[in-house]
């Protein structure tokens, strides 16, 4: 079994209920508010920014050229994709782009630049994988189902394309090339990035769908 499998395996359960969230359940139906959609693009150009940086940190510590290379034209990829979102879905969404990040968006992306920083290049790469990997997934899913609100179905159309694909299976080629030299503690280590950060993942639809805000 490829260690990309049993990384999938590891955080299935949250995959499962990052899909029977009322936020993606409102994407396909179109009955999620506009607000709640709103804020999670304010905070998604956060956290594409963040999420940049962290796979330019990956791309700097990368053991080969060709890694270098694949996580230096991702972080110029997530970069595009901030961009991109903005350009296609600020003018319809009236969008508080002055809001700060949340602390959801401001946890996920501290933990991503903490550990692309601060453990190993495999640990880094077990963090950052969910963010590619479950909104392909997701995205695939719901390019089947598509939605009545065209906002919605363009923003899926982002993700569940081929494009999207092909980056991720990158990313899983260098996971599973690594995998084979790591020892059993630094494999448990990858695996718990993984699903701490799969788990961010559900928190940043909930975040949204909650309206989340500072407390104080
Ligand atoms: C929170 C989050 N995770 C993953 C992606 C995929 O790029 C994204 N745009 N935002
Ligand atoms: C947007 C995005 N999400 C994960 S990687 C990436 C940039 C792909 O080029």
């Amino acid at each position: 079994m490829a260690f990309s499998d049993e990384l999938w395996d590891s955080a299935a359960d949250v995959y499962t209920a990052i899909r029977a969230h009322p936020f993606l359940t409102g994407l396909t139906d179109g009955t999620l508010p506009h607000a709640a959609f709103g804020q999670f693009v304010v905070q998604d150009s956060h956290y594409l920014r963040g999420y940049a940086r962290a796979l330019a940190v990956l791309a700097a510590r990368a053991p080969t050229e060709d890694d270098t290379t694949l996580f230096a034209q991702h972080a110029a990829g997530a970069i595009a994709a901030e961009q991109d979102m903005h350009a296609a879905l600020s003018d319809a969404l009236a969008l508080d782009t002055d809001a700060p990040a949340t602390p959801t968006t401001l946890a996920y992306t501290s933990y991503l630049l903490a550990t692309c920083h601060g453990a190993s290049f495999a640990e880094g790469l077990g963090a950052v994988l969910p963010c590619y990997w479950i909104y392909a997934r997701v995205g695939e899913a719901l390019l089947g189902e598509s939605s009545p609100d065209p906002l919605y179905a363009r923003w899926i159309a982002m993700y569940g394309g081929d494009e999207f694909q092909a980056v991720v299976d990158a990313a899983l080629g260098v996971m599973d090339r690594i995998a084979v030299d790591l020892a059993p503690a630094e494999r448990s280590r990858v695996l718990e990035h993984y699903r701490t950060t799969s788990r961010y993942e559900w928190m940043f639809w909930d975040a949204a769908w909650r309206r989340e805000n500072w407390p104080v």
